[in-house]
């Protein structure tokens, strides 16, 4: 079998540094073609001489000619690229079967975009992507022959609990319910006051995952699983009120599906990205992912809660969005990913996102506009809009 050829957006990343374990243990499987990076150009450099790709991607020009000029020094023939336009090309090479979505936040969309207008197989980490621009992401995907397979691990559990010919209507596969797990965060314990005095640190010390520092905030906001509501609703095609979200603090369940006749089908396993990583890449073979089999006798118990709306606004606000429909969902990624930032650097109080996130919602208007262009638009009116409001909080 021919390996399949694969471009890892976002390699430098968390996501980005699982695939390639993944795909290190099986080079009969699959050829790293692209990789690319944005400041972390040390580890991309490492990542290049390992998997020998036919290019990279960085941010700027002054950080490809350095990047080049290393590479040419260990005689590899890889091509350094940069900029937005060239992650939408390696997203594209007829070289490229495969690739993985994993860069954060909007910036991810437009080459996620490019993959599903050259038809490639997507592994979907950049769950931003479908929250900006859902309706015509998956419209693409459809009109190219596009296939799409969900990494977020809740969605992936989902597809594995889902029918194996779920075509996208809930009725006709006798599915009553979508249930997404969510940890609750770091702060599940956290009364109100205390959350009046967190850190990013600490907002960045997830209970069971290690991540990127963006979704990492966004788990302890629970805003993370407003997000990932709308990732399924536009996955699965599943309107608001048969989503549910259920506190689940161990990670083990990532998600279920409730059918009609009561059963509830989920996915289990330890909270290791490789898995849902492994599982995309494969499908519907299974392959090796380096990850352990649950230990049920040392796991304890499983519980279940509900999410608190009124400590953890931005799950609600999420909701509303999508909800409002049209572009509100993209107004809530662009403010929370500013108020995000901020916190990040120390200059908004974690209390205050939800704050910059409601009023960017209620601040801008929203319209029910659907292409690309007016999306990032409106993208680019809400950052503008949340940064005007992070300076008054
Ligand atoms: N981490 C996880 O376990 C999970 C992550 N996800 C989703 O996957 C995506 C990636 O998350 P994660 O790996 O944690 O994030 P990280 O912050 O760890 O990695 C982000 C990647 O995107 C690159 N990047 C950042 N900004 C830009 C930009 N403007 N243009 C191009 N590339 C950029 C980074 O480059 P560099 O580092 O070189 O600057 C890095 O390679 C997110 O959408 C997240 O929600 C979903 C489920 C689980
Ligand atoms: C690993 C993954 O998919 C993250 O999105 C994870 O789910 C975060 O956990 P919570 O948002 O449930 O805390
Ligand atoms: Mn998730």
């Amino acid at each position: 079998m021919k390996p399949q050829g694969i471009a890892v957006l976002g390699a430098t990343g968390s996501i980005g540094v699982n695939t390639l374990d993944v795909v290190a243990r099986h080079p009969d499987r699959y050829r790293v073609v692209a990789l690319s990076g944005h400041r972390q150009v040390d580890r991309l450099f490492e990542q290049a001489c390992r998997f020998l790709p036919l290019y990279v991607v960085v941010a700027d020009a002054a950080s490809a000619n350095a990047l080049q000029g290393r590479l040419r020094e260990q005689g590899l023939a890889t091509e350094v690229l940069y900029g937005a336009a060239a992650l939408e090309r390696v997203a594209a090479l007829s070289e490229v079967d495969v690739v993985m979505a994993a860069i954060v936040g909007a910036a991810g969309l437009p080459s996620a975009m490019a993959a599903a207008r050259a038809g490639k197989k997507i592994l979907l980490a950049n769950k931003e992507a479908l929250v900006v621009a859902g309706r015509l992401f998956m419209e693409t995907v459809r009109e190219h022959g596009a296939t799409l397979l969900p990494v977020d691990s809740e969605h992936n559990a989902i597809f594995q609990s889902l029918p194996h010919d779920y075509a996208g209507n809930l009725d006709a596969s006798g599915i009553r319910k979508i249930i997404l797990t969510a940890s609750g965060g770091p702060f599940r314990q956290h009364s109100a006051e205390a959350l009046l005095q967190v850190t990013p640190e600490d907002a960045c010390r997830h209970p069971n995952w290690v991540m990127g520092r963006k979704i990492s905030v966004d788990s302890a906001s629970l805003m993370n699983k407003g997000l990932e509501v709308i990732e399924a609703h536009w996955l699965f095609a599943a309107p608001p009120e048969r989503i549910d979200v259920v506190v689940h603090p161990q990670s083990v369940i990532h998600s279920m599906v409730q059918y009609r006749d009561g059963s509830v089908l989920a996915q289990l396993g330890s909270p290791d990205m490789r898995t849902p990583i492994a599982c995309a890449l494969a499908w519907p073979e299974r392959i090796e992912a380096g990850v352990a089999s649950l230990d049920f006798f040392s796991m304890g118990s499983l519980t279940f809660e509900q999410p608190d709306l009124q400590r953890f606004p931005c799950l609600g606000l999420a909701f509303a969005s999508l909800q409002s429909g049209g572009d509100a969902p993209a107004v809530l990624n662009a403010a929370n990913e500013v108020a995000v930032a901020a916190f990040l650097e120390g200059r908004l109080r974690f209390v205050d996102i939800a704050k910059v996130v409601e009023a960017t919602l209620a601040g801008v208007s929203l319209s029910a506009s659907g292409t690309l262009a007016a999306l990032l638009d409106k993208d680019g009116e809400a950052r503008r809009f949340a940064a005007n409001k992070v300076g008054s909080c």
